[in-house]
């Protein structure tokens, strides 16, 4: 991490922060206000034993303190005002320093969730092809874990900056006003401290950004353990995954120990230097002393004042390794904020249309690979149709719906839906033409009413219409709570078929002009695949439907059939027709029935 981003980090959480400023100067006042009644003590103790036991005995008490030039009570007070005047002092304590905590808190709470705000705003808006190469377990870090600790430690460090940065100025203030010469002579070192500190520092931040890395392979791991639990098992791959985190922990030990050990250097260093720095200044001193006269009081007095100046400047040595591991976490999740968003250049924000798509010779090539997913594709499909995309493994088929719901660009070619090109609709406009079943049934740790009815307000009339369509309905009716049964993480309670079945009613109760079926029914059995087919063929007209088969026998009643090869159409038209042309689509049709 280098000074640069040091300081961009620290912009960018002061950023989070500035909205909340009151709370911040609220927690800093009443920090000063509990610091003002420690003074508040010695005075009374010196009341107390002053007045409390009568009139003052100046002979056996030695002379009055003479810094404490404060008012000096003449009666001796009432015994009861001893325990109210205490209690009270304590009391006011007490609440200052819980009010200046709880404003902390409160600030850096706030400033943590706007943080955590921000970062999935970010997520949501990233480009598709950020997902491919993210971990899960890293965003989860970066979101849940990392704001907290990141403004936890730097707020800790701020605070270390008020409480001993504003006393080490008023000491510095009052050496420079006894004795400026010595004082400017203490100053000398403070480039050599500086120094040698920032070289520790370097050391810091590259160490503690090989320890974020480490913590963040050691997340990944867990992710994937627990989200692969089954394929772990069935594999008896526990030992494996068992080593496979052991590995990073222990190296996240080592880097741990690493950073440590940079953190802890900073302070030996910093104390050898001031200590050659004192005994400069106390041997000059001495020396001044017996040249100029001044008594040993002064001397003591100027070098304890050092002594006390050292020790604050100590502590805001020390706030650098907590600072800068602070701003090490922030930048970390704050590279989120950094991950290009996806290309949503079009103004059309609203449009609803009957659903007939155009793709002319398209070409579509994923960043990083070396041949096109799609290569001068074409195909026509009409509002309405009800059309199939057949072809080998690897020919294109999902590329043409990653295409058509803008999760791709095309490199070259021209997409229209309902005769508009589609880069002048937003990706929401376009999106909202559709509604997708893929081949990966995703479902949400919830209620199968909020599944069907996802991200949308929930009719359960309609919930009802979509789970008979997907031929769902019987087994939903059965469980104990209905629609209100939660499913689980991923629908974990379903049978694979049932939360293929409920994908398949999430897509139909969103009321969309083209429904796009990516190997929706892989995993459903003849009957039930049956039922999702006559349902599918009730709103024949009506919609635009895409089917995605290897299994030919669930695509021969589509209009038409487009056979995909090597990224672009090399056949079309219905079944018989391609059948009896006995090209690409007849060969894959004997191959399968053989
Ligand atoms: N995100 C990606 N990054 C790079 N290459 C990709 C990506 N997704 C797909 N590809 C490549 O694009 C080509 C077409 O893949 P696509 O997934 O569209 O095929 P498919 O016909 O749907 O295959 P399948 O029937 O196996 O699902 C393949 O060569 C694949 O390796």
């Amino acid at each position: 991490m280098s000074t640069n981003d040091l300081r961009t980090t620290t912009r960018r959480m002061l950023a989070f922060v500035r909205p909340h400023w009151r709370g911040l100067i609220g927690a800093l006042l009443a920090f000063i206000a509990a610091a003002a009644t420690e003074p508040l003590l010695p005075w009374l103790l010196q009341i107390t034993l002053d007045s409390g036991f009568g009139a003052p005995r100046a002979s056996a008490l030695g002379p009055q303190l003479p810094s404490l030039n404060l008012p000096k009570p003449s009666e001796p007070f009432p015994i009861w005002m001893v325990p109210v005047v205490l209690i009270g002092l304590f009391a006011a304590r007490g609440l200052f320093s819980f009010l200046g905590q709880y404003l902390l808190q409160w600030t850096v709470g706030r400033t943590v969730l706007d943080i955590r705000c921000a970062l999935m705003n970010a997520l949501m808006r990233a480009d598709a092809s950020n997902f491919t190469q993210m971990a899960g377990g890293t965003a989860v870090t970066k979101l849940v874990g990392d704001p907290q600790q990141a403004v936890h430690l730097v707020s800790n460090a701020g605070l270390t900056l008020l409480r001993d940065g504003l006393p080490a100025l008023a000491m510095l203030g009052y050496l420079l006003y006894t004795n400026w010469k010595l004082t400017l002579l203490t100053l000398v070192t403070l480039p050599v401290m500086a120094l040698v500190l920032k070289q520790v520092n370097k050391r810091v931040r590259r160490v503690g950004g090989q320890a974020y890395e480490a913590q963040m392979a050691l997340s990944n791991a867990v992710d994937d353990a627990t989200r692969a639990w089954k394929l772990v098992r069935s594999f008896g791959a526990q030992e494996h995954e068992r080593e496979r985190f052991s590995t990073r922990a222990q190296n996240l030990r080592r880097q741990t120990l690493k950073q440590v050990a940079a953190n802890s250097m900073a302070q030996p260093l910093s104390q050898l230097i001031a200590s050659v720095g004192l005994s400069l200044i106390v041997a000059l001193a001495i020396l001044q002393g017996r040249q100029q006269g001044g008594t040993p009081g002064e001397f003591l007095a100027f070098v304890s004042a050092l002594l006390l100046l050292m020790s604050r400047a100590r502590h805001l040595a020390e706030m650098m390794q907590p600072w800068t591991n602070g701003l090490i976490i922030a930048r970390g999740a704050m590279e989120l904020l950094d991950l290009p968003p996806e290309d949503d250049r079009g103004t059309v924000t609203q449009h609803s249309g009957p659903g007939a798509l155009r793709l002319h010779d398209i070409r579509l090539q994923y960043p990083g690979s070396e041949a096109p997913a799609l290569n001068g594709l074409s195909l026509e499909i009409a509002a309405g149709q009800t059309v199939a995309l057949v072809g080998a493994s690897g020919a294109g088929k999902s590329s043409v719906v990653h295409l058509l719901l803008g999760f791709a660009r095309a490199q070259g070619g021209r997409y229209e839906i309902d005769g508009l090109d589609s880069t002048t609709l937003s990706l929401a406009a376009l999106r909202s033409q559709f509604a997708v079943v893929s081949q990966d049934t995703l479902l949400f740790d919830d209620t199968v009413l909020a599944n069907v009815a996802y991200a949308q307000t929930p009719d359960r009339a309609r919930a009802e219409s979509a789970l008979r369509d997907a031929a769902l309905w019987d087994f939903v009716q059965a469980l104990p709570q209905g629609m209100d049964t939660r499913i689980g993480s991923n629908g974990s309670t379903l049978s694979g078929g049932q939360r293929q079945r409920l994908a398949i009613a999430r897509a139909l109760y969103r009321d969309a002009p083209i429904w796009i079926f990516d190997e929706a029914t892989s995993a459903l059995d003849t009957e039930s695949e049956r039922a999702v087919q006559d349902a599918l063929a009730r709103h024949q007209g009506h919609k635009t439907v895409i089917l995605i088969a290897h299994r030919l026998s669930t695509v021969r009643h589509a209009d038409r059939i487009f056979v995909l090869q090597a990224g672009r159409v090399v056949e079309s038209g219905n079944h018989a027709e391609l059948l009896a042309a006995g090209g690409t689509y007849a060969a894959l049709v004997s191959l399968g029935e053989g």
